[in-house]
């Protein structure tokens, strides 16, 4: 199959309602695909119950009866083979909701409501989040889109998924959650945000104790399994057009039976959610203002008997029928301002929108 066909069969799952994902790990040349024919992945409702399972993740940032963690336990791996289920047949209609829409004098007042707590000393860190909502041109293909994302961003994860149960999302991210094989395991702290137009980069205060918490954070989850890693950086990488700091953590991981509870313990990272843990999870969940649903979420393939590849669900976004919902957060400390955390959620929003474009 050429590229073109291939755009098509992708956009012909999604009509049909399939349960799929394609996607392409940073530098590899080629794609890789999984579907399950019945359009019944399994779906559950704690992190922890990924202990000895294998398939493909869709774990949102939390987890609720409309966005299920999903487990897509692959019977096709080859788009040129696959085949495209009948309309209808089993089909559950995918729940499309309309995320809020947001302007900037929401977020200013969302800004003031999250750094109040920041300010006090009450929370140390909160990352605070938006959603974009853009027209869907009928000439708009996820297919096609998915090969440019693809081809526009080498060096990030960069999917298309869509099930019955979570609807259509594509995303490119820099993240790693947990990656590895038989004995070589890793995960990153990635946090800090700078916009390299020049090429060079320098890291002020505030960017660098953001990072520094999660890497701290990092480290008390992994140690709590007993892990004690090796750790490199941190250093200054590259996402398409930003430049974030990312700090290594290469282990080994004796008991394969534990990766479940250990996607629990990291899950939801200061990255995206906050610290204290609980307590940031809490107030983002009810001060936030709309449901962040797969984004912060999760994804990838979870095999511990061969290769697991989870990444954060970041610079992503939901494909509806008439409308494309773009996301984007930053992390916020008490030296942080509005006018900068809005302008770094705008920049980030443009790795999906120069997709569509
Ligand atoms: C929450 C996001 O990014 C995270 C990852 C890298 C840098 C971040 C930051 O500088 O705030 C965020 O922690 C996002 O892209 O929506």
């Amino acid at each position: 199959m050429i590229g073109e066909e291939k755009s098509l069969t992708l956009d012909r799952l999604i009509e049909r309602d399939a349960c799929f994902a394609i996607y392409r790990l940073p530098g590899e040349p080629t794609p890789r695909f999984v579907m399950q024919g019945d359009r019944h992945p399994l779906l559950l409702n704690d992190i922890g119950a990924l202990n000895r399972q294998q398939g493909f993740v869709m774990a949102p940032f939390r987890v609720t009866d409309s966005s299920p963690l999903i487990l897509i336990r692959p019977d096709f791996t080859d788009l040129d083979n696959v085949t495209i289920p009948s309309a209808g047949e089993n089909g559950v209609k995918p729940v499309e909701k309309d995320a809020k829409r947001y302007r900037r004098a929401d977020y200013n007042l969302l800004f003031h409501r999250f750094h109040k707590p920041l300010l006090s000393g009450e929370i140390e860190k909160l990352v605070l989040s938006r959603n974009k909502r853009i027209e869907r041109e009928e000439t708009f293909s996820p297919g096609k889109s998915f090969f440019k994302a693809a081809e526009k961003y080498p060096r990030s994860f960069v999917y298309l998924l869509h099930t019955p149960q979570s609807g259509t999302w594509l995303g490119s991210t820099p993240e790693i959650l947990l990656a590895g094989s038989h004995n070589n395991w890793q995960t990153i702290s990635l946090a800090g945000t700078r916009y390299p137009n020049s090429g060079n980069v320098s890291w002020d205060d505030k960017n660098l104790r953001e990072q520094h918490l999660v890497t701290s954070y990092i480290l008390k989850q992994l140690t709590s399994f007993h892990i004690s890693p090796e750790i490199n950086g941190p250093y200054t990488i590259k996402a398409g057009a930003l430049a974030h700091l990312r700090t290594d953590f290469s282990f080994s991981l004796p008991d394969k039976a534990v990766i479940g509870s250990l996607l629990k313990a990291l899950h939801p990272t200061p990255a995206v959610s906050g610290l204290p843990k609980e307590q940031a999870f809490q107030f983002i969940t009810e001060h936030e203002g709309y449901d962040r649903r797969y984004y912060t979420g999760f994804l990838g393939m979870l095999d511990p008997s061969a290769e697991t590849t989870l990444y954060v669900n970041l610079r992503c976004m939901q494909i509806g029928k008439n409308h494309l919902t773009l996301y984007a957060g930053s992390g916020l400390l008490a030296s942080s301002t509005c006018r900068e955390e809005w302008k770094e959620t705008e920049q980030k929003l443009k790795t999906m929108a120069s997709i569509v474009k």
